[in-house]
């Protein structure tokens, strides 16, 4: 039916992109803009905004963190799940990519709902305490502060708060002895920690990505 296995997985993905997790001229337009800044695929896929999406409505987020905005395509699927008085904050170390993440927010009509901030996370994130907790916490920024940033997530959620980090799998390179890359090292360390972590309970999901083959997504609940 299909001219070989890559053909097959990238054709279904399709049809279940184009029936799960549909994008409107907002979302179009948040892709367009990422790869016009020359990151192509940097954002998540369709289907993985859908599952934050979907994640976000499941904990009934009201308040949620995103670490690493690019041109905001993450942050719009999450902000939708966000009742009107609800808010994202979101961090990006590059003022250009947080410029482009504020015109996806106002193209999908999010102004309200949502707020850039510019600098380092881990510069940003200290005066984040007086507007915890966060209700879901997304992580996808530099890889290698991941451990950073569970720490500070950790200390921003409440029991039942979401910490989802995307790239974990990074094509198995996480789990060679040693990690051949800071990246890869940024996601064994944060893989050893939220397994041993006593208040998380995790799961990983695997998935095919256009920049690093093999890749996935963690979920962790706050206990
Ligand atoms: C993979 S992209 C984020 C994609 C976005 N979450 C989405 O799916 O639409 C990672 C982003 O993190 C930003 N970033 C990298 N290091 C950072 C840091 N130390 N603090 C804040 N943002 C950072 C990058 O500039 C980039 O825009």
């Amino acid at each position: 039916m299909y001219p070989s296995e890559s053909e097959a997985r990238a054709r279904i993905n399709h049809e279940l992109a184009i029936r799960f997790a549909p994008e409107d001229e907002a979302l179009r337009a948040s892709v367009a803009s990422t790869e016009a800044a020359g990151l192509p695929g940097n954002q998540v896929s369709p289907l993985q905004g859908k599952l934050l999406h979907v994640l976000a409505l499941t904990c009934g987020a009201r308040k949620i963190l995103e670490i690493g905005s690019l041109a905001g395509y993450s942050g719009v699927w999450l902000a939708r799940a966000l009742p009107e008085d609800g808010k994202l904050i979101t961090l990006e170390v590059n003022p250009e990519y947080a410029a482009l993440a504020r015109k996806s927010f106002h193209a999908a009509g999010l102004d309200k709902r949502t707020e850039v901030r510019v600098g380092p996370a881990l510069d940003l994130l200290p005066a984040l305490t007086d507007e915890a907790p966060f209700d879901l916490i997304f992580i996808d920024a530099d890889k290698v502060n991941n451990s950073h940033y569970l720490e500070w997530a950790l200390r921003l959620s409440r029991p039942g708060s979401l910490i989802i980090a995307d790239n974990i799998v990074r094509s198995g390179r996480p789990f060679q002895t040693p990690p051949p890359d800071e990246s890869a090292a940024g996601a064994a360390a944060y893989i050893h920690k939220i397994l041993e972590h006593p208040r998380l309970v995790s799961v990983a999901l695997p998935w095919d990505d256009a920049v690093n083959g093999l890749d996935g997504f963690s979920i962790s609940v706050v206990r």
